[in-house]
């Protein structure tokens, strides 16, 4: 981990939660004020809780955020919701080109791009995620494919307050799996690579690793060189794991 770059833990809670969720968000917000020191900490739910969510945390150590927007601001597409909707309803940040959206709706690069600079548009943090698959991975393009995506999803004008890289290895997701921390150093030492090349603020922005982060790992990927934090899915859910994996920065 960078000293210099404020660590921010992510929870990704996918397609899950209810409006009886509540009281693990409250757990999570009432154990935010005390690690306010080591890191910050955004919880992305379900877009139906959103707006709840958002006012019982304000004045709070914990921020929410959106997982998906549409590309445009406003017109005809049923079913979307587009990033100023997102601000409106409190979010701070949105994930865009989580490899499940890659995956299930299609998403390319370019579209990846499109949403990022939605979020900007709307005023809010775009969250890109990059990754490869195990099948990627056992044909050593890793590095390939990391250098392909985030050429075409990073747009230009990325700054450190409005950018957060997410390297989640496809493969590594929700299956208990993880790389080894040589394996992360080398991926994340490339993305910074990338960004300072790019981007005048490259050296600041926030890259999280993803992928089977629990409280018994998270110290060790944490103390990965360039790892600034982490996206977090299935461990999100629960405030005790969520706040444990924090503690661990
Ligand atoms: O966005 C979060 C990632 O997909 C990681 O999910 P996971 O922690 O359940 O493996």
């Amino acid at each position: 981990m960078t000293d210099a770059i404020r660590p921010l833990i992510a929870g990704n809670w996918k397609m899950n939660g209810l409006k009886s969720s509540l009281g693990e968000f409250e757990a999570m917000i009432a154990g935010a004020g005390a690690l306010a020191g080591k890191a910050d900490l955004l919880v992305c739910p379900p877009v139906t809780l959103i707006a709840g969510f958002a006012d019982r945390a304000l004045g709070s150590k914990l921020a929410v955020g959106a997982q998906d927007c549409h590309a445009k601001a406003s017109g005809a597409h049923t079913g979307d919701l587009s990033a100023e909707m997102l601000a409106d309803a409190g979010a701070g940040a949105i994930i865009v080109g989580h490899s499940e959206r890659r995956a299930d709706h299609g998403e390319t690069d370019a579209v990846v791009r499109q949403k990022a600079e939605a979020a900007w548009r709307a005023g809010l943090v775009a969250i890109v995620c990059i990754g490869e698959t195990q099948k990627q991975r056992d044909a050593g393009q890793t590095l390939d494919i990391c250098g392909g995506q985030l050429a075409g999803s990073l747009p230009d004008g990325a700054t450190a307050a409005n950018l957060v890289v997410a390297y989640e290895p496809v493969w590594a997701i929700g299956t208990g799996l993880t790389p080894t921390p040589k394996d992360v150093e080398q991926v994340h030492r490339f993305i910074r690579d990338v960004l300072t090349s790019r981007f005048k603020e490259g050296s600041k922005i926030r890259i999280l690793y993803g992928g089977s982060v629990k409280p018994s790992n998270a110290a060790e990927l944490m103390a990965v060189a360039d790892v600034n934090g982490a996206l977090v899915g299935g461990a999100s859910l629960k405030a005790t794991d969520f706040l444990a994996i924090a503690e661990a920065c």
